[in-house]
């Protein structure tokens, strides 16, 4: 069985940030986007992620989602090598909480930009809805689905009743 050509990379520091990352990979396949998720830290394999970034946009990918945690360079260093959309999610750290994965993340310098998401879960599926949102603009079909996400998040929050007090 051969997999669709992905759209999406989901690329982590360390498969310590997959239950995070999960939660990109789930929004993707539940929109039926082709992703591909790798471990791969700029720290610890840089010319590892050099080959797979340089190589991305020829093999077809048109978004990178970056998860990373602490010294969180990945994001950075993978934009540096590719014009394609790159999507930052700080992971929650163990001392500081992710604040430092956050400000390594989004404290780019002028020019070389990362989109720079919530800590956690919710950046995660934040990202994955953002890479659906750069997809949609090409792709009817995808466009529909995603505003038929926010037509069914509108529904549920609009049927909830607040217990009795
Ligand atoms: N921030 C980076 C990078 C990088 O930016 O290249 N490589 C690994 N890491 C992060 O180190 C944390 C601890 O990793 P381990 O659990 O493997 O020790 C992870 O959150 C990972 O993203």
């Amino acid at each position: 069985m051969t997999n669709p050509q992905p759209l999406v990379g989901i690329l982590m520091g360390s498969d310590s940030d997959w239950p995070i990352m999960q939660a990109a990979a789930k929004i993707l396949k539940e929109f039926g986007v082709p992703f591909e998720a790798r471990v791969i830290s700029a720290h610890r394999a840089p010319d590892v992620l050099f080959d797979y970034v340089v190589k991305a946009s020829d093999r077809g990918l048109r978004v990178l989602i970056g998860g990373a945690g602490g010294a969180a360079h990945l994001p950075g260093v993978i934009a540096a090598k590719t014009t394609l959309p790159v999507l930052g999610v700080p992971m929650p750290s163990k001392h500081l909480q992710g604040i430092d994965s956050l400000l390594s993340i989004v404290q780019m310098p002028k020019g070389i930009p990362v989109a720079t998401f919530a800590i956690g879960e919710a950046g995660a599926a934040n990202a994955a809805l953002m890479a659906i949102a750069i997809l949609a603009g090409t792709d009817a079909a995808l466009n529909a689905k995603l505003t038929a996400f926010r037509a069914t998040q509108t529904e549920r929050m609009l049927n909830i009743t607040l217990p009795e007090l």
